[in-house]
C-alpha cells in the first residue's frame, strides 16, 4: 500500500543562544499508510513537534523532502501548500483551539466555509453522531466537558475527509477516562474510516493502541515495537 505522507532524510536546525543551532531532526524518514494509526514518543525537546510541524507542512525543512501522496510538499509555494493543508489535512491540538463565541455546529463546518464550501447537512449529522457529540450542535465550546470539546475538534478536523489526521497530545488535556476514549476514537478513525493518524503523545495509552511505534530520541525517530509496550 502507498503511503499517505512520507518523509525522507528530514533534517531542521534551531538558532539557538550565542549563534549556534540547535539541531532538532538529524536524516528522519516516516511513512505514513492509510488505516493505520503511527504514534511518536520520546521526551520533551527531543523535536516530536518540529517532525510534526514539517510533515504537516506548517514549517520547512533545511534538507528532505516531505510527499502527500504523489504531491512533494516541499517543493510548493505557501498559497499552494495552505490549500493542501485546509483540504487534504486535519489537526488536532492538545488545547482543541476551539472558538468560544461560535456554536459546535459552526467551530465544526468553519474550515469548509472558510474554503468557500458548505457541509452537505447528512454528511455532518452522520459524522457527529458517529463521534456521540450529535446533540451537543448547539452549545457554546465551554459548556462541554474537555473530551466532548476534543471530540468537536475531531469533527472539525473530520468534516473535510482528510487523507491524513495529525494529533499533536490530543488527550493531554483530559482526564484518564476521556483519555482512553479519545485513543479509541482515533484507533476507529484508522482502523474503520481507514484515516491516517499521524499523533504525537506522551500518553502510554495512546502509545499502546499504536499500529506502528516510533521513539523520538535527540533528533533521530527510531521504530519500537508496539506490543513491547
Ligand atoms: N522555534 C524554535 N526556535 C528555537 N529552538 C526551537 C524552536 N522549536 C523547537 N526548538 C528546539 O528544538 C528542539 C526540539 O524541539 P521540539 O519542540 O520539536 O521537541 P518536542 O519533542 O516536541 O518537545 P515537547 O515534548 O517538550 O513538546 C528543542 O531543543 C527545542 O528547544
Amino acid at each position: 500500500m502507498l503511503p499517505v505522507v512520507r518523509a525522507s532524510g528530514l533534517r531542521k536546525t534551531h538558532p539557538a543562544a550565542g549563534g549556534e543551532r540547535v539541531v532538532a531532526l538529524d536524516d528522519v524518514d516516516l511513512a505514513v499508510l492509510p488505516g493505520e494509526i503511527s504514534v511518536i514518543t520520546g521526551p520533551s525537546g527531543s523535536g516530536k513537534s518540529t517532525l510534526l510541524q514539517i510533515v504537516a507542512g506548517l514549517d520547512r525543512p533545511d534538507a528532505g523532502t516531505v510527499h502527500l501522496g504523489d504531491v512533494e510538499i516541499t517543493g510548493l509555494g505557501d498559497r499552494r501548500l495552505a490549500e493542501l493543508r485546509r483540504r487534504r489535512m486535519g489537526f488536532v491540538f492538545q488545547s482543541f483551539n476551539l472558538i468560544d463565541s461560535l456554536s459546535v455546529r459552526d467551530n465544526i463546518v468553519l474550515p469548509l466555509e472558510l474554503d468557500g464550501r458548505t457541509a452537505a447537512p447528512d454528511v455532518l449529522t452522520r459524522l457527529v453522531e458517529e463521534l456521540g457529540i450529535g446533540d451537543l450542535l448547539d452549545r457554546l465550546p465551554h459548556q462541554l466537558s474537555g473530551g466532548q470539546q476534543q471530540r468537536v475538534a475531531v469533527a472539525r478536523a473530520l468534516l473535510v475527509d482528510p487523507d491524513v489526521l495529525f494529533a499533536d497530545e490530543p488527550t493531554g488535556a483530559l482526564d484518564p477516562d476521556a483519555a482512553a476514549q479519545l485513543a479509541d476514537l482515533l484507533v476507529a478513525l484508522a482502523h474503520e474510516r481507514g484515516h491516517a493518524v499521524v499523533v504525537v503523545s506522551h500518553d502510554p495509552a495512546v502509545a499502546a493502541r499504536a499500529d506502528r511505534l516510533h521513539r523520538m530520541v535527540a533528533g533521530r525517530l527510531y521504530a519500537v515495537d508496539p506490543e513491547r509496550v
